[in-house]
């Protein structure tokens, strides 16, 4: 089973610009989270953060008791193969073939034998689907094939940490959902930890069991899934409706008299389409459920009293098995909270 992985208080900045300060949250072991956030706002950095390659100022990252933030390298070094990483391009080196390619970690980090390797490698291939490109150039194969390349090579050393930034860079929505599908299958397969960094809806409505948004320097929220789809944070609400009227600007958040003119130029009669909670995938036919779902139902149902009404109302809705998905009205995204 995956490793719950714990940020406390996490402060980041470089030279004089802060990144964000004071993150704190707890990635539920085996479970799948997404970080949403716009651009520029630290999610790749956090994403470095969490795995040691980056070092904080200020807070912890507990992974089994090691800090990977302060703690010796020799522990972070050694706690870091716990992890699979998935980068945005999928990182695979031109020259060698994906076989290769996938191989790499196995053969750098340990003395397996060729035939074991070729077992592990074959077995990962086939579960992103990529039997038979195995002798391909990675220049001779679609974007979505590398980053399923990419997510095999992350998945060799058997990680309990996953963590993908932007698995959908570059993607049409076909290969978006196929990749959100992969994700979903992966963790019914290893019952991993995962985070994922995405800006992208669709992933982020129908694949995790948490979620969690970066912006102006901080944690907005992070909880369970519904807590964020049915948040009338400004932010979150602007974010999730893709509209141009909240916070969000083009390349910084807006300031204050830019908010004030969109909030005279509204009439507050206009329509807001409807929020709808899209049901989280299933995994794929023939596998397994993910072990997550009823350690993630348990620790849900136990935090609903903290929770806001609209959230709670969606967790039980969730729960109820019901097969209704609830309908929240869409709060104004330029609204003050
Ligand atoms: N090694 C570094 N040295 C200095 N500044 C850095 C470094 N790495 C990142 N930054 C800065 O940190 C900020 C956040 O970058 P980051 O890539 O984490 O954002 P992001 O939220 O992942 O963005 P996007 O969604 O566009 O990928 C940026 O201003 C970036 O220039």
């Amino acid at each position: 089973m995956g490793i719950e992985v714990k940020v406390e208080g996490l402060t980041k900045s470089f030279g004089r610009q802060n990144i964000w300060q004071d993150v704190s949250l707890t990635l539920p072991a085996g479970e799948i989270s997404v970080m949403l956030g716009p651009s520029g706002t630290g999610k790749t950095v956090f994403l470095k953060s969490i795995i040691g390659l980056l070092k904080p100022e200020r807070g912890r990252v507990l992974i089994d008791g090691v800090d990977m933030a302060g703690g010796r390298e020799r522990d972070i070094y050694e706690t870091r193969k716990l992890f699979g990483l998935m980068f945005q391009d999928g990182a695979l080196f031109g020259s060698m073939s994906l076989f290769d390619n996938i191989a790499f970690p196995l053969r750098e980090h340990t003395r397996k034998k060729e035939s074991e390797i070729r077992r592990i490698v074959m077995e990962r291939i086939d579960i992103v689907g990529l039997l038979g490109a195995e002798g391909k150039l990675p220049g001779e194969i679609s974007g979505g094939m590398r980053k399923r390349a990419g997510l095999a090579r992350a998945l060799v050393l058997d990680p309990q940490i996953i963590l993908c930034d932007e698995p959908d860079s570059g993607l049409d929505p076909v290969r978006t959902a196929f990749i959100s599908q992969l994700l979903v299958d992966l963790n019914a397969q290893i019952d991993a930890t995962m985070l994922i960094v995405t800006h992208n809806l669709d992933i982020a409505s129908t694949v995790p069991d948490n979620m969690g948004m970066l912006f102006r320097r901080g944690l907005v929220t992070f909880g369970p899934r519904e807590v964020l789809l049915t948040s009338e944070e400004p932010v979150v609400a602007q974010f999730l409706s893709g509209s141009v009227e909240g916070p969000i600007g083009m390349s910084e958040e807006k300031d204050a008299a830019t908010l004030a003119a969109e909030a005279a130029g509204r009439t507050g009669d206009e329509e807001r389409p409807p929020r709808v909670i899209v049901p989280q995938l299933e995994p794929s036919p023939g596998l397994s459920p993910r072990r997550a779902v009823a350690r993630r139902r348990e620790r849900v149902l136990g935090m609903l009293d903290g929770l806001p009404p609209a959230a709670r109302a969606a967790i039980e809705a969730t729960y109820a098995g019901s097969g209704e998905e609830p309908t929240l009205a869409m709060p104004s995204a330029g609204s003050a909270s």
